[in-house]
């Protein structure tokens, strides 16, 4: 569906343009724009009855962005952060905490931690959805799964071909679950697989690093157990995540051919007679970690791989989360492809866990329905802001106008998540997407500011254009650096954003009676930087053997701050009293109305009200 990227001229950046898009969908969206279809439903919003249109309204996500306790390892609390502590302290009744974790954003439990799919889907949805990770458990419990099409298909390469299952060895609950791993493995062998083949992605991301060990030791005993009953199971290959598979958003293809190499091919740099042996050894080197381990086949005797993909295999990957899989989707999936040499396209049945890409249909196959996330936040606004198709370059202010902007690594953060993973714009006329190329092939650590300071001055300068209604930031550099588990390095990263929402929001303040008027939401998708350690019950950080801290890689379970502000904000504006519970997916139904709107009503509540004063 992408297909061009163009020079934006005003911005010195790029836009992505869809060009099947562009023929079609101005046509359907005129049509739809004007109203009642044929079943009633309409995507006309009401107006609210007390709040203006034509505010522009900055959006900013700080990626990873939890609130804790002040302590050491509290890398938001260490790191100067001005602007974050002003919104805070200036107007404490437009600044509180959403939940951004479990239940409240569609995860199986209160355990679960929150990610960027999930909280991105609740920002833009405006509504709870079941998630992945809920979907597949409740496939796997009820065995719905074997009946299904995807199963069904695979099912029939098990006389006399392989089944391989590719995917993220962790109990993260991020992108995967090693109980449904396993309970794939077992449903599978009695649904008839004779020979299974596991290609393993080793994480410290989601879990601990050096947590890989373990996840192997488990695997190898339950593939141990399916041999005793005459099935031919292994591990055939591995690597770590970051530099094997698992890139996201186009980002490094070399790291997806370097897991086909060893998935597809049977051919890596490391060859060991067992996964085990395999991560141990790898992880000896200086510098090792889980996210990072180089690719590694398994090999018989002979020395030759155990399981490379061939002719009449299945292929799963059981990653239930989409960026992060559909790069790998596409090379199993797409005929033509030209993003690396397959050397082998192996004629195979291949389902995804789920359907990771709704508009494109990727992959054609899966075995768990995706959540039917629908009439996103983002595709009433675009609606909403338009009378007809033809006023859209004379009336500029009847027209509602998007901006996004991230990061290479956040590409569809705040646009295929924010839409309900739909790739693609609902109009190219009204939406822009604009992406800062990534630093590649470096742990951010290395570079913590990242790019804030573009995003944030590419913010500005859309926001003092004023060509657009909304401009959609993401800044990650908590969530990126923070995933290292490198705390100085995080603390410079949160500073570097604080700064970066300085740039962005503060000449909008300064600018705007005079140009802009406008209106700001600051919040987060998930919390990551502000709890850097593990720690035991009684809240003390837990130590290593060597007495060093667990240092925490992964996201939280604490909430995230909103703060609403700016010229543009009508004065009796503040944060209802009566939503204790609220969460990410109260965010949506807040900022229609910041753009003088009521949200539907399916939507959560709103967050704010509007006090006479
Ligand atoms: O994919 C990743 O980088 C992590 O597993 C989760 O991080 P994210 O949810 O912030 O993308
Ligand atoms: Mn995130
Ligand atoms: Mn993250």
């Amino acid at each position: 569906m992408r297909v061009s990227l163009i020079p934006i001229d005003d911005l010195d950046t790029y836009m992505y343009m869809f060009d099947d898009e562009i023929q079609n969908d101005s046509f359907m969206f005129e049509q739809k724009s004007r109203g009642m279809g044929s079943s009633g439903f309409s995507w006309k919003l009401k107006d609210h009855p007390k709040l203006a249109k034509g505010k522009t309204v900055a959006v900013v996500v700080l990626d990873g962005w939890g609130e804790a306790n002040p302590n050491q390892y509290n890398c938001i609390h260490v790191a100067d952060t001005p602007t974050m502590d002003s919104l805070k302290k200036g107007a404490p009744e437009r600044w509180r905490l959403v939940k951004a974790h479990g239940t409240a954003v569609g995860l199986p439990s209160d355990d679960d931690m929150g990610n960027s799919e999930v909280g991105h889907n609740a920002l833009g949805a405006g509504r709870i959805y079941a998630q992945g990770a809920k979907l597949v458990d409740i496939a796997l419990e009820t065995g719905k799964i074997y009946e299904g099409e995807g199963f069904k298909y695979i099912k029939e390469s098990f006389v006399d071909g392989m089944l391989h299952l590719i995917g993220l060895l962790s109990d993260g609950g991020v992108h995967s679950r090693f109980d449904q791993l396993q309970l794939l493995l077992k449903g599978a062998s009695e649904h008839g697989a004779k020979r299974i083949r596991v290609h393993i992605l080793t994480d410290g991301r989601d879990v601990s690093d050096g947590s890989s060990v373990g996840f192997v030791e488990s695997l190898e005993n339950d593939l141990a157990k399916l041999c005793e009953k005459g099935i031919d199971a292994k591990i055939a290959s591995g690597g770590g995540r970051m530099y094997v598979t698992m890139d996201r958003y186009e980002n490094d293809w070399d790291v997806v051919k370097r897991g086909w190499d060893a998935q597809v091919l049977g051919e890596a740099p490391h060859k060991f007679k067992s996964a085990l042996e395999a991560v141990k050894k790898l992880r000896e080197s200086p510098g090792a970690n889980d996210q990072f381990l180089p690719p590694f086949v398994i090999v018989d005797d002979n020395g030759k791989a155990v399981g490379p993909i061939v002719d009449g295999d299945a292929v799963v990957t059981f990653n239930f989360r989409a960026d992060r899989m559909v790069m790998l989707a596409k090379a199993l999936d797409y005929e033509k492809f030209d993003k690396f040499d397959r050397v082998r396209f192996p004629k195979i049945r291949y389902t995804g866990m789920l359907q990771y890409d709704g508009e494109l249909k990727l992959p054609s196959h899966y075995l768990v329905s995706p959540p039917e996330i629908e009439r996103t936040s983002g595709e009433y606004l675009v609606h909403n802001g338009i009378r007809t198709f033809a006023c859209r370059q004379v009336v500029r202010r009847y027209c509602l106008f998007l901006l996004l902007l991230f990061e290479t690594v956040k590409f569809g953060h705040v646009t295929f998540f924010w839409n309900g993973n739909r790739s693609g714009c609902f109009n190219p006329d009204m939406e822009e997407y604009v992406e800062i190329p990534s630093d590649i092939g470096i742990s951010f650590n290395a570079k913590p500011k990242m790019k804030a300071l573009e995003i944030a001055e590419k913010a500005r300068g859309a926001i003092l254009s004023r060509k657009f209604d909304q401009v959609r930031v993401n800044l990650p550099n908590g969530d990126m650096v923070g995933h290292t588990g490198d705390v100085q390095a995080t603390i410079v990263a949160c500073k570097a954003a604080d700064e970066a929402v300085k740039v962005s929001l503060l000449r909008m303040i300064l600018d705007a009676i005079e140009q802009v008027g406008g209106i700001y939401v600051v919040t987060a998708d998930h919390g990551n930087a502000e709890v850097m350690v593990k720690r035991n019950k009684k809240g003390e950080p837990l130590l290593d053997k060597d007495g060093n801290v667990q240092i925490l890689t992964s996201h939280t379970l604490q909430p995230v701050p909103i703060a609403i502000g700016g010229p543009g904000l009508a004065p009796g504006v503040r944060f209802c009293q009566d939503l204790p519970g609220a969460g990410l997916a109260n965010v949506a139904a807040t900022v229609m109305n910041l753009h003088g709107f009521e949200a539907p009503s399916d939507y959560e509540p709103t967050l704010i009200e509007v006090y006479d004063e």
